[in-house]
């Protein structure tokens, strides 16, 4: 017993896993695309086919794109809206909405909660809806889901007598080449549109059958029956009076022949809408019977708001068939039951009127404010150029006023530079170039200074050329000039440290020693007159031999004065002369001659 059961469970077990696996079968991605789009297309169109592709979606929903499932959440609550169950529909469609990321899915919802809105006859909700999706619409490059969208706003412009925005809407999508599916749809909008604008003539008869037939080829059964229906009712108001009872006969035909392949729970707006016409048109042809069977038919069944029209037209006819019969209490009821079906009427055309009003009010509001928003950042934006403006201003400025300090400081550096070396030109002995009398004085005059301060010693002797007079006469000016030159670099290029060489005049220059003693300078001076007399002149006519006299004064005696240093000095270089030349003489206070080199060839004494 216990083994037959374990064995019924295993093939129950069995059998669900087949039927699992069979459900879940492998799909790869791009087809769930077209099996989406599949579920899209026939939504409204054929349930069966819709149901079916749902059922194989969920079967498969793990191994969905997060933007599929999302898509196919949004397929599900709209089939709670096709089963009729339009409050749940909003309530999820509205969460749904806050949850998904897809930009297309979003736009999906609020298009289709504009079409649920208006079934609610929530209006504002309805032109809110819209709104939203126009704007978003532009963000997203899909032309089918444009398309879509396009449909579903005409649709809804229509269900809130918005007539020339539903007839522009599908105006935009006819010029923009759809599938023949919507291609359909569109034209039909556009059509109900012109006649609910009475924008249409009766002779155009052959061009909307046209259109309700092409509707039918593309299985779109309720699309097509909606726009017979208005088609015919709109002829029907046409006929005058005097109509012949077979043109009447032709609409009961034509209208009869309506509905024949819609679901008839989905859509029992549609098929009030037919009942009511033809009610209307049993009526006009005297066929009471029939005129009642069908107005009553409307009043049993569909009490809901969206079916007044229909319903009031009913009553209608139901009043006159009563006045007819000379019922008239009967007729009164009617009268007053479609009385409160037109103030409802009159309430909710109102209603619609002012939500449309309303939202683009608010939307006037909107773009005020932000055109304000706009002005007000036009305003900073000048305010930032200008500020802009100022600060490359000062900076140009600062620019400008560095450049001229530059330029100033650059004249002025160049003035100094110019002026220094005009200085030292002043200073410099232009045939020698080292220092003449003036640089002497200025230069020996301020180391006199220093050096006093530190006590350090400085020497100052004379060296006058022997007998150059014999050179200028002998040899000529130039060639003396020439000399003067020579003699100088060869004493000044062996110049050692701490002696400065100038120029006092003529053939006369003075040789300045500091920090170290008279007997060094002395050495140092010793060596100079040798290597004028030892120079090699070059070979000429008249062989140039020279010697140099050197007048010795040092700061031990003359103190730290320039004046005394010469005196001193040219006093010491007499001295040499008169000693016979070529030798260097000290000063001495009581007159004594000190000679360093007593080998002068031309003493004088
Ligand atoms: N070529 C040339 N000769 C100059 C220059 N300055 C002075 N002399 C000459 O130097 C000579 C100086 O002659 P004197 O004063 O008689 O002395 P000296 O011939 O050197 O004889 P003592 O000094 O007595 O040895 C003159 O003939 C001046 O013309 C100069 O710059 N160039």
């Amino acid at each position: 017993m216990n083994r037959e059961l374990l064995f019924k469970q295993l093939g129950t077990l069995i059998l669900l896993s087949v039927s699992l696996f069979l459900n879940a079968q492998n799909i790869p991605y791009q087809d769930f695309d077209q099996l989406l789009i599949k579920a899209d297309q026939h939504k409204a169109a054929s349930k069966q086919i819709f149901d079916e592709a749902l059922q194989q979606l969920q079967n498969n929903r793990t191994q969905l794109s997060n933007e599929q499932k999302e898509f196919l959440d949004y397929l599900m609550i709209f089939n709670q809206a096709y089963d009729g169950r339009y409050d749940q529909a909003v309530e999820d469609f509205e969460n749904l909405f806050n949850r998904v990321d897809s930009t297309f899915v979003k736009v999906r919802i609020q298009s289709s909660l504009s079409n649920l809105y208006a079934f609610n006859h929530n209006y504002r909700a309805v032109f809110t809806a819209l709104q939203y999706v126009t704007t978003e619409l532009p963000k997203l490059d899909d032309k089918e889901l444009k398309h879509t969208i396009y449909l579903a706003t005409a649709n809804s412009y229509l269900l809130t007598d918005r007539f020339l925005l539903a007839r522009e809407f599908s105006e935009i999508l006819l010029k923009d080449n759809p599938n023949p599916f919507k291609r359909c749809r569109a034209m039909a909008y556009r059509q109900l549109a012109d006649i609910k604008l009475n924008n249409i003539d009766t002779s155009e008869d052959k061009a909307v059958q046209d259109i309700i037939r092409f509707c039918q080829s593309q299985n779109q059964m309720a699309v097509s029956d909606l726009l017979a229906l208005n088609w015919y009712e709109y002829q029907f108001k046409q006929l005058n009076e005097a109509a012949s009872s077979e043109s009447i006969n032709q609409l009961i035909a034509a209208a009869e022949n309506t509905c024949l392949d819609i679901d008839t729970k989905q859509f029992k707006s549609i098929i009030a809408g037919k009942e009511a016409l033809l009610a209307q048109l049993y009526l006009a042809a005297d066929d009471i019977r029939s005129a009642q069977d069908y107005a009553q038919s409307v009043v049993q069944d569909n009490n809901q708001l969206g079916n007044s029209e229909h319903i009031q037209k009913a009553y209608q006819v139901l009043e006159t068939i009563a006045r007819r019969e000379n019922n008239f209490s009967l007729a009164y009821e009617y009268l007053s039951q479609r009385s409160d079906i037109e103030r409802d009427l009159m309430t909710d055309s109102l209603d619609k009127q002012v939500a449309y009003a309303s939202v683009q009010h608010d939307l006037m509001a909107k773009e005020i404010q932000l055109q304000q928003l706009s002005q007000t950042n036009e305003l900073l934006k000048t305010q930032q150029a200008l500020a802009a403006k100022e600060s490359l201003n000062q900076k140009l400025i600062m620019a400008w006023l560095a450049l001229m300090v530059g330029l100033l400081l650059f004249w002025v550096v160049r003035a100094i530079i110019k002026r220094r070396k005009l200085e030292s030109l002043v200073e410099m002995d232009h045939l020698t170039k080292i220092y003449n009398r003036k640089g002497l004085e200025e230069h020996v005059g301020q180391l006199l200074i220093r050096k006093s301060g530190q006590g350090v010693p400085v020497h100052l002797a004379i060296m006058d050329l022997d007998h150059f007079k014999k050179v200028n006469d002998e040899c000529g000016h130039l060639t003396g000039d020439w000399v003067l030159k020579f003699v100088v670099y060869h004493l000044k290029t062996n110049l050692p440290g701490g002696m400065m060489l100038g120029r006092l005049g003529g053939e006369e220059f003075a040789v300045i020693g500091h920090g170290f003693g008279i007997k060094t300078m002395l050495e140092h001076l010793e060596l100079m007159r040798k290597r004028v007399k030892n120079l090699d002149y070059g070979e000429s006519e008249q062989p140039i031999s020279l010697s140099a006299s050197f007048g010795v004064a040092s700061s031990e005696t003359a103190g730290y004065s320039m004046q005394m240093l010469l005196t001193q000095a040219d006093l010491a270089l007499y001295q040499a002369k008169r000693a016979g030349r070529d030798q260097v003489v000290v000063y001495q206070p009581d007159g004594t001659k000190i000679p360093t080199v007593p080998d002068g060839p031309d003493s004088e004494q």
